[in-house]
């Protein structure tokens, strides 16, 4: 099956130090991949330069086959560790913005989702909780019609009661024709939306398994193994 997401090779330096080292794997259509790393292991690194943000020093990504550039970016929704939105915007502004600069945005789904969220489009940006601004994120992140979403420590920062609402939305709002790589450390929480995962430790990947397949033959849940893989 041809790939939706592909690194081959690639590497990245900020200056002369080393962020990602020789990355190679791919991504299938259908799935939702946990990218799991503990901090600095380039798990950011990797979203931009698969969102085409940031070019790698070496190396080749591919999204559909096609080298990572303008025509990716119109299949591809990015959605990054700090908010995108203005904080003069109300929640409706917000959703004009997106609406204006993606031609694939759905607003129809976007109104469903700040439904189930529990937003409304009169709440200013500025006053939302952190939780509740991660919830607008997604909901903007996913009502793009995109072939792949990649989320950026979605969860980060957010209590245990916003984090399973936040997994609950991706859960429902999931189109089975797409694929989502979500980056985080807080694997217990997430791991159960998981139908693969990643591990990155020190810009390298160290382990690539079906979740399924990775508790049949390990006996271990996925927080177990990261736990283990990533023990000081
Ligand atoms: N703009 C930058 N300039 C220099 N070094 C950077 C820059 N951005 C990231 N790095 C370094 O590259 C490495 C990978 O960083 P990256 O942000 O990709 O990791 P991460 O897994 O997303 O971390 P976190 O979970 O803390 O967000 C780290 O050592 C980081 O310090």
């Amino acid at each position: 099956m041809e790939k939706l997401l592909e690194f081959k090779g690639v590497s990245k330096s900020y200056r002369s130090k080393s962020a990602l080292n020789n990355i190679s794997f791919g991504v299938e259509p259908g799935k939702i991949i946990g990218l799991l790393g503990t901090n600095g292991s380039g798990k950011s690194t990797l979203m931009k330069i698969a969102a085409g943000l940031m070019p790698a020093s070496a190396g080749t990504t591919t999204v559909m086959g096609v080298p990572v550039g303008l025509a990716t970016k119109s299949v591809v929704s990015f959605m990054p560790d700090h908010p995108l939105t203005e904080s003069w915007m109300k929640v409706r502004d917000a959703v004009g913005f997106y609406r204006d600069f993606y031609s694939d945005f759905d607003e129809e789904k976007a109104r469903k989702m700040l439904d189930f969220m529990n937003l409304h489009e009169r709440d200013r940006v500025s006053s939302l909780s952190k939780g509740m601004n991660e919830r607008l994120q997604l909901t903007l992140t996913l009502s793009r019609q995109a072939k792949l979403y990649l989320l950026d420590e979605p969860i980060g920062g957010v209590d245990p009661v916003a984090r399973t609402k936040i997994l609950d939305a991706i859960v429902e709002f999931y189109s089975e024709d797409s694929s989502l790589l979500i980056s985080t450390h807080l694997v217990r929480d997430i791991e159960r939306i998981f139908d693969e995962v990643i591990f990155i430790r020190d810009g390298e990947v160290v382990l690539q398994e079906e979740v399924e397949g990775l508790r049949l033959k390990h006996g271990k849940s996925v927080d177990d193994m990261f736990k283990e893989v990533f023990a000081e």
